[in-house]
């Protein structure tokens, strides 16, 4: 296993991984120094999953000790692109030694050229989905190395795309830009992508039919070949393993009516903005407790609350400059209202659990799968903004309100398209089922020559 270094890539690899390895399977995953640190208890099965820590060769343009997406602004990927290149030599002789059947790669293009020789089979594993893929990252959306595209060019999806809903509106689709721009060097995101996508043995997607059959058929025909599908892969949530201190502070609320905000690995807030979360889970009068790392300019969340926040939100509402356990707070009965970017991970995580989902996101890929939710499935809401990007209290609070009051239509609405939907993943089987046939793929790939 070789994915971005990122903890939204890690992670459901990681969970692959133990997929896999619970069925006997051997595994070894390649992954930044740091990112060991915060992950390793995800490992199921360590008598199954090595981990090899890398070293992130230092790049001059990356701040020093840079190993993982968390530690840049996201306007630093195309650096820790190029780092993640400069790994190329320690894989190499990796791979040599060790001969695997398959190796797993997303973002590092170049892992075709260097496992064929080794007679490796590769399967490109994309953990965002798959209509985040199709809308930029397939041959039929042409992007010229050296050549932004126009803003005329990014606005239209590429011929054949297969959705009017989930897509970008108006100025959003701007912000897509970057897959004209130098990722690493010599090389698009773009070129990243469909690379990475074009050379493999197989194409392989985190997502299922029932939710985004049409963009797999779309990205199958795109490469001339068969996508294979693991499913949402998500372990159950052992709910002892939940931090005493929150468990013990979400415990003295009523089932369901907390709101719990969480924004991912890498999203950092502007201090404006951050304060204006705040104040509009003040609004609500709900208890709540976010999750968010200080914002930009800052050294922790106590330093840029409003003023007097604290004092009026003592005893209701917590906020948490550091990483939580994600999965398990969701899972606890007191929490009724996730509030998240809509990452590919909280996804899942969202449409997996039972809470009302409000979403806020950030980057294209977090406003396509919010698209998803609230515009195609209607199992959520998106948080209005401005025309400028700005979040108000008001757009939080009112988000937040129309699911959380139980009179409300939408709320009632987006409650029961969520039940329906849950019902089907959390089905008995569903998953296994997804997994099982996945390995069954990989095992027809290994039959042929
Ligand atoms: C230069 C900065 O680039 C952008 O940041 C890189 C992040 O890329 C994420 O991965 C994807 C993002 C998107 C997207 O935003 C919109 C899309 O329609 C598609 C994708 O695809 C992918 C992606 C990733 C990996 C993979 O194997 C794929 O096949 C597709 C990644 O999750 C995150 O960790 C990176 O930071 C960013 O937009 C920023 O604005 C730019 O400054
Ligand atoms: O405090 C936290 C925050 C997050 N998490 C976990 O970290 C993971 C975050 O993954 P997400 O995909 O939701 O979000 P990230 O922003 O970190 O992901 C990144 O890769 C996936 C892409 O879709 C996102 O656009 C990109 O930013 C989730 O599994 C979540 O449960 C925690 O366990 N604790």
């Amino acid at each position: 296993m070789f994915p971005w270094f990122a903890v939204g890539h890690i992670t459901p690899y990681l969970h692959l991984s133990n997929e896999l390895a619970k069925r006997g399977h051997k595994i070894s995953f390649f992954l930044p120094r740091k990112a060991l640190i915060l992950l390793e208890n995800l490992n199921l099965h360590p008598n199954l999953i090595t981990f090899h820590p890398l070293t992130v060769p230092s790049v001059a343009t990356l701040p020093p000790g840079t190993e993982t997406a968390s530690d840049i602004p996201f306007s630093d990927s195309p650096f820790l692109a190029a780092a993640m290149d400069l790994t190329r030599p320690q894989l190499e002789v990796s791979l040599q030694a060790m001969r695997p059947d398959f190796i797993f790669y997303d973002l590092a293009h170049w892992i075709p050229q260097v496992a064929r020789p080794l007679g490796i089979r590769t399967v490109c594993y994309n953990v965002v989905s798959a209509a985040a893929i199709a809308i930029v990252l397939v041959p039929a959306r042409e992007v010229t190395q050296g050549k932004p595209c126009t803003e005329e060019e990014l606005e239209k999806p590429p011929r054949g795309y297969p959705s009017k809903t989930v897509v970008l509106r108006g100025s959003e689709a701007r912000s897509l830009i970057f897959i004209s721009l130098p990722s690493g060097d010599n090389i698009t995101f773009h070129g990243r992508g469909t690379t990475a996508m074009r050379e493999c043995d197989a194409i392989a997607l985190r997502t299922c039919q029932e939710i985004e059959r049409d963009f797999c058929a779309y990205i199958s025909s795109q490469y001339g070949k068969a996508v294979f599908l693991t499913g949402p892969v998500l372990p159950e949530p052992d709910m002892k393993m939940l931090d005493e201190k929150w468990a013990e502070w979400l415990g003295q609320f009523k089932p369901g009516s907390v709101v719990f905000c969480a924004f991912g690995s890498q999203h950092v807030l502007e201090k404006g903005q951050f304060q204006e979360l705040l104040l509009g889970f003040e609004t609500t009068g709900l208890p709540f407790l976010v999750a968010l790392r200080p914002p930009i300019g800052t050294n922790s969340v106590e330093e840029a609350f409003p003023k007097g926040f604290e004092e009026r939100v003592r005893g209701r509402g917590v906020v948490h400059g550091g990483w939580v356990q994600q999965p398990l707070i969701l899972s606890h009965p007191s929490v009724g209202c996730f509030v998240n970017h809509c990452g590919f991970g909280s996804m899942w995580e969202s449409l997996l659990g039972d809470c009302q989902i409000v979403m806020v996101p950030h980057l294209p890929d977090q406003i396509l799968h919010t698209r998803l939710l609230a515009d195609e499935l209607k199992v959520g809401v998106e948080v209005e903004r401005e025309e400028s990007g700005w979040f108000s209290k008001e757009s939080f609070c009112r988000a937040i309100e129309s699911v959380m009051d139980e009179e409300s239509e939408v709320g009632l609405l987006v409650k029961k398209n969520h039940a329906k939907w849950r019902k089907v993943l959390v089905s008995p089987n569903f998953m296994t089922d997804y997994i099982d046939r996945f390995i069954q793929n990989l095992q027809e790939l290994q039959m042929k020559n």
